[in-house]
């Protein structure tokens, strides 16, 4: 029989002492019976619950005994296209950069612009003086 897929909002939605799924390396387990007789205890397995508990559960280093024990608890696999992405941290522009960014490019005008204003300054004043 094929495997159940699940979805990882239906998974995410396991997520309590008496009702307890984990996501495992694209799988499904089913873990509310082991709660009480986890090794690592129930806290870490409600933890590991509403994500993809991979990296937890191997940066653990479970033994192979973890792993053949884990099997009793299958119950499908992972629709993978649900998990959500991660989102890659990308931090915002800083008031700072922003406002050298801005005062970069005005400051750049403003050179631009200020030789023409003095010289305009001056052909108005010599047009004046030459008048009186
Ligand atoms: C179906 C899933 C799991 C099963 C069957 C399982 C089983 C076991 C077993 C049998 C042990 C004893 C040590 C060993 O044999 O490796 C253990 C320890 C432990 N497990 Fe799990 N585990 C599962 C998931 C998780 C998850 C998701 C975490 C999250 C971090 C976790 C955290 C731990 C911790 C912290 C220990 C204690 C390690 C120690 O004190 O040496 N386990 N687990």
């Amino acid at each position: 029989m094929a495997p159940k897929v699940h979805a990882f909002e239906e998974v995410a939605r396991h997520n309590k002492k008496d009702d307890c799924w984990l996501i495992i390396s694209g799988k499904v387990y089913d873990v509310t019976p082991f709660l009480e007789e986890h090794p690592g205890g129930d806290e870490v397995l409600l933890t590991s619950t509403e994500k993809d508990a991979t990296n937890d559960f191997e940066d653990v280093g479970h033994s192979d005994d973890a792993r053949a024990t884990m099997q009793q608890f299958y119950i499908g696999e992972i629709d993978e296209s649900t998990l959500p992405v991660k989102q890659q941290y990308t931090p915002p522009p800083t008031a700072s950069s922003t406002a050298v960014r801005s005062s970069g490019s005005s400051s750049k005008i403003l050179l631009f612009i200020l030789p023409l204003l003095i010289l305009g300054l001056a052909f108005v004043l010599r047009f004046y003086l030459k008048k009186e």
